[in-house]
Parts: C-alpha cells; structure tokens; sequence
C-alpha cells in the first residue's frame, strides 16, 4: 500500500520527486496520513492525526510544530538545517545595503517625479534634493551577529567581504559551527558587550522558550546611539514594546525585519519584508528535497537524520526485517524488547540504540518475522511509546 504524505504548505515539485509515485501519494488533505511535509504552516497537536509517524519541516525553525507534544506521542520532527541559509544569507545583505543608504526614500522620491516630462528639468530637481538621501559605508563597520549557526556564520563571512568588522555571539555554537567560522570573527562575552559595540546587529537564533523576548528594553538600552537591528530570525526574539520605545526615543536608529507587526507597519525607521528570508526557488528545492529524503528514510528504513527532538541514527540494512522501538529513556526497557525477540526464538542481526534526552531510539534487524503479536508484548511494557516493523518482512 501506498504511503499517504500530508502537505501543508506547498512544497517544491522537486521535493515531491524524491517521493516516488509506485510507493507514495501526496496531497494536501489525507484523514490517515503517514507523515506530514509543511513549512511555515502553524500545527497544533491536536491536529495531528494519530496515523502520523513522522513530521518533516521544509525550512529550519520548528516554533510552528508542537515539538515537545511530538516527542511524547514518538513521532520524529525533523528540520532542513542550513538548506536555506544562503537566501537568508543573501536578504540580509540587502537589509544591510537598505539600513545604510537612502535607496527605499529615494526610489520613493523619484517615484513623486513621475508627471515631469522634462528630462533636463527632472536631473536638475533630483541633482538638487538627492542630499536627503545620503547614508554611510558598512566598510569599516562593526556587525554584531547574535547566532554563529548556519546563516549566521554564512551573514558573518558576507559582511567580512564587505570590509566590516564582525563581533559574534552564540552560547550554544557547536564544533561544526565553529569550524566554519572565521577566525577574525570576534567573540564578545555576553550579548550586553554585543549590543554596546556594534553599528548593526543582525539576530540569527532560533525561537526557544529562553530566547523569546531576548532583546529587550535592557539590552536595547546598552546599544549605541543610531545603531540598525535586523530580525531575520523571529518575530518573538524581540520585545516589540521595548523596540517601539528604543525607536521612539532615537535610542536605535532603524529595525529591519522580516515580521510585519500592526504596531510597526508605516514607521519611517523600520523596513519589514513579508518573511521572505527563504523564499528563493533555490531554498524551496533544497528544503523541500531535504525534508522528503528524510521523511523518506525514517519511513523505509527507521533512519533518523536531522531530527529535532529524536537521536540521529542511521543503520546500514542486513535484513528485511527490521523493528523500531521508540520507549521512554529509563533502564531496563530494551532489556525487555530483547527478551520477547528471544522466548519467540527470534535471532537479531544487527541492532543500534540511542537516546536523547527523554527519548531513547531503537533499531532491530531480525532474521525472522516477528507477529503482530509479537509486537503488541513490545507494545504494552512500560516506557514503550511505540513499535514499528519496517519493510518487506514477508
Ligand atoms: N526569515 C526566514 O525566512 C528564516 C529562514 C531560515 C531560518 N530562520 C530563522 O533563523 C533561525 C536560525 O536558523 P539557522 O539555520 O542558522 O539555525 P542553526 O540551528 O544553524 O543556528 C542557530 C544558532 O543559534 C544559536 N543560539 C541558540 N540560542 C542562542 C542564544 N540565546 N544566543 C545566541 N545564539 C543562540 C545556536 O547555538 C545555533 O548556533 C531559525 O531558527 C529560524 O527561526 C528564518
Ligand atoms: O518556509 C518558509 O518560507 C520560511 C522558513 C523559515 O522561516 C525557516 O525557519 O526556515
């Protein structure tokens, strides 16, 4: 039988492909799905029906999915790490070249031009006013990035091509992340040295119960007078009440983001985009193949890649029998899985186990087929959250 993949969002074509037609079918509305494909789609628990045994975010953040709620439930969410940094990459640049020149109130002004019919005349009007839309060079600029992950060690090595200076900040930066990163990116001691430094900060960190509200009226207050913020990250990272006084008392000279908000729409010193920051053909396809081969994986092999709350594991197939226990991360309980497998004389070839967190993985190649039975003894110990046999087991 065919799997069933739920989309809710629209997912680049070239993702769908890695699904093939003889052993999927995809469509936006399934009452039993196998899995889900969505990108910035907001998924509430309760809408997940219980069929779902894997979600796949087409794109990095995961704020829209009900992670933890997920995790209790056993089904994996798996995000597209780094497939669309580059877009966002590349929208920053533009909000740095949009923070620093006159280009939005000047291409405005020449708009104002348009009933002069006399070229000589229109040259000599804009030759006059275009010093109200003088700005300054980043060169020579100080960019403070808050996240070293990947867009933003991609944000640091584009604004060091451009002759600034970049301060970064990440508590959390991995071994990869810091690998990639260059080495005249300077590390400031906490993100109140940050913000007291900089010309522009540009925040690349994801939304997590510790960062919500991060930048508030503290931090703001540190910042240098005319100092740019730019938010390509989320919308909630930023206290907007604290943002609306720091803009209103000149205290920042301008936010760039791209979370449109009532209260900030119209002011003369924010720039806001419709959270474009990964909508280039490039980072849809890249997402969208990225979150299928994984949803793809999981669902014909049990592998775990890029995972957001489940181990990454991968095991290479010896047999066409392989099981996946997913239990609670507590001692004893693989212990009892193996016990049922050996009073039904049934041999395991191959097996990993991981955990992370309050959830520990299981993969079990067997030489045998185990029953529906079987299964269900597995399924009714404590700490057991689910059991899957995986493949052709005939
Ligand atoms: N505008 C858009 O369309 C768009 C597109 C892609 C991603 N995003 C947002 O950008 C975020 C970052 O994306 P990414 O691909 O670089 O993710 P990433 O996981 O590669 O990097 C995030 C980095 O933030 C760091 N971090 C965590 N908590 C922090 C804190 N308190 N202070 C400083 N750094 C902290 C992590 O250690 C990590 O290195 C995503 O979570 C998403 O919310 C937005
Ligand atoms: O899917 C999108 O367009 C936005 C994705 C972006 O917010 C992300 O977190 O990757």
């Amino acid at each position: 039988m065919a799997k069933q993949i739920l989309t809710l969002n629209q997912i680049s074509l070239k993702g769908l492909e890695r699904l093939p037609r003889d052993c999927y079918e995809v469509a936006s509305e399934f009452a039993h799905p196998h899995a889900i494909l969505l990108r910035s789609h907001k998924l509430k628990i309760e809408d997940i029906p219980a069929s779902v045994l894997a979600i796949g975010r087409a794109g990095a953040g995961t704020n829209n999915i009900p992670v933890a709620e997920c995790s209790k439930r056993g089904i994996p969410v798996f995000n597209s790490p780094g497939a669309n940094a580059n877009a966002v990459k590349e929208l920053v640049a533009a909000g740095l070249l949009l923070g620093s020149r006159g280009i939005i109130d000047g291409i405005q002004y020449v708009d104002t031009l348009a009933d002069m019919t006399d070229k000589a005349e229109m040259n000599k009007v804009l030759e006059a006013q275009k010093k109200q839309f003088k700005g300054s060079e980043l060169v020579g600029k100080t960019l403070g990035v808050v996240g070293l992950g990947a867009i933003g060690s991609l944000v640091a090595e584009m604004a060091l091509t451009l002759g600034m200076d970049v301060v970064g900040y990440d508590p959390a930066l991995s071994v990869e992340a810091a690998w990639r990163l260059s080495s005249q990116v300077r590390k400031a001691d906490n993100l109140s040295a940050l913000f007291a430094r900089c010309d522009y900060i540009t925040l690349h960190l994801p939304v997590l119960d510790a960062t919500r509200g991060l930048v508030n009226a503290e931090l703001l207050s540190a910042v240098r007078k005319g100092t740019c913020l730019l938010n390509f990250a989320r919308q909630e990272i930023v206290d907007e009440e604290a943002l609306v006084a720091a803009l209103d008392g000149d205290q920042l000279r301008q936010y760039i983001a791209d979370f449109p908000s009532p209260a900030l729409i119209g002011r003369d010193d924010v720039i806001l985009m419709p959270h474009i920051g990964a909508s280039t053909e490039e980072a849809e396809d890249n997402c969208a193949i990225m979150a299928a081969e994984q949803i793809r994986d999981f669902l014909e092999n049990g592998n775990i890649s890029n995972s957001v709350n489940f181990p990454n594991l991968t095991l290479e197939r010896v047999s066409g029998c392989r099981l996946s226990v997913t239990n609670e991360n507590v001692p004893k309980i693989l212990g009892s899985v193996l016990s049922i497998l050996a009073d039904e004389n049934i041999n395991v070839i191959d097996m990993l186990n991981k955990s992370r967190n309050e959830i520990a993985y299981n993969l079990i190649d067997i030489e045998s087929h185990a029953s529906e039975s079987v299964l269900d003894k597995m399924r009714a110990l404590d700490g057991v959250v689910n059991v899957r046999l995986i493949g052709d087991c005939a």
